[in-house]
């Protein structure tokens, strides 16, 4: 990061740390979107604890998440995503990156919807493809047709993701102007606040 840049996302990272208190900022997204590398940048940024829950998802179970998906399937993954998510929001203020399907489910949505602030990675298809396409640990996207089957999932959900407090486009730019313009969100949080 230059320095510039630096001084001017320390103000902001207080500002937005203080819009947040004692709530979680829990990103949204879709595979790929940068929820993961965008999320522990933020949290460091902020200064509160950051989980990626299918890296929690791994710890507890001790099994990838490949491996979770081939030997119990989808709906026991998303089942244990729940629960798993449900912990991880009964303390904050935490910064926790979500799978892909989490916001998706709506047991899962209802929880995330009530345990913090809710941040959508939103990103075009070509951004996505070319992040994903590096490698092939996602279940979903082990298909005939992978760039289709990431659309299919775009069309999908899209909508739902929509229902997140915050939008942040995660563009082809440097990870530090995504994080920089989501502290920028977050912190916008305080003035609305302000403004009612
Ligand atoms: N702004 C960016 N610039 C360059 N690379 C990026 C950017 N954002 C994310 N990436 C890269 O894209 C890849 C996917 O990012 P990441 O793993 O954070 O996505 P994710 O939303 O957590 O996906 P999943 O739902 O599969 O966990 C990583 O290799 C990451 O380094
Ligand atoms: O989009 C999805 O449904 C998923 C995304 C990943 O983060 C993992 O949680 C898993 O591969 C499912
Ligand atoms: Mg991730």
């Amino acid at each position: 990061m230059n320095e510039a840049l630096t001084v001017a996302s320390q103000t902001l990272a207080e500002q937005a740390r203080a819009a947040l208190g004692q709530r979680n900022l829990i990103f949204v997204g879709l595979m790929g979107a940068g929820k993961s590398v965008i999320g522990r940048l933020v949290a460091q940024m902020l200064g509160v604890p950051f989980l990626d829950t299918d890296g929690e998802i791994e710890r507890v179970s001790r099994m990838s998440i490949t491996e979770l998906f081939n030997a119990y399937g989808e709906t026991e993954f998303r089942a244990l995503e729940t629960r798993v998510i449900e912990r991880l929001l009964k303390q904050g203020p935490r910064v926790i990156s979500t799978g892909g399907g989490a916001f998706i489910n709506e047991s899962t949505r209802g929880q995330i919807k009530t345990g913090g602030v809710s941040v959508w990675l939103k990103a075009d298809l070509d951004v996505l493809w070319e992040r994903v396409n590096r490698r092939d640990h996602r279940p979903l996207l082990k298909t005939a047709n992978p760039k289709q089957s990431l659309e299919n999932l775009m069309t999908q959900r899209y909508p739902i993701y929509a229902e997140a407090d915050l939008t942040v486009l995660s563009e082809n730019v440097r990870k530090e102007i995504v994080a920089n313009d989501v502290l920028k969100a977050v912190a916008g949080l305080a003035k609305e606040g302000e403004k009612q």
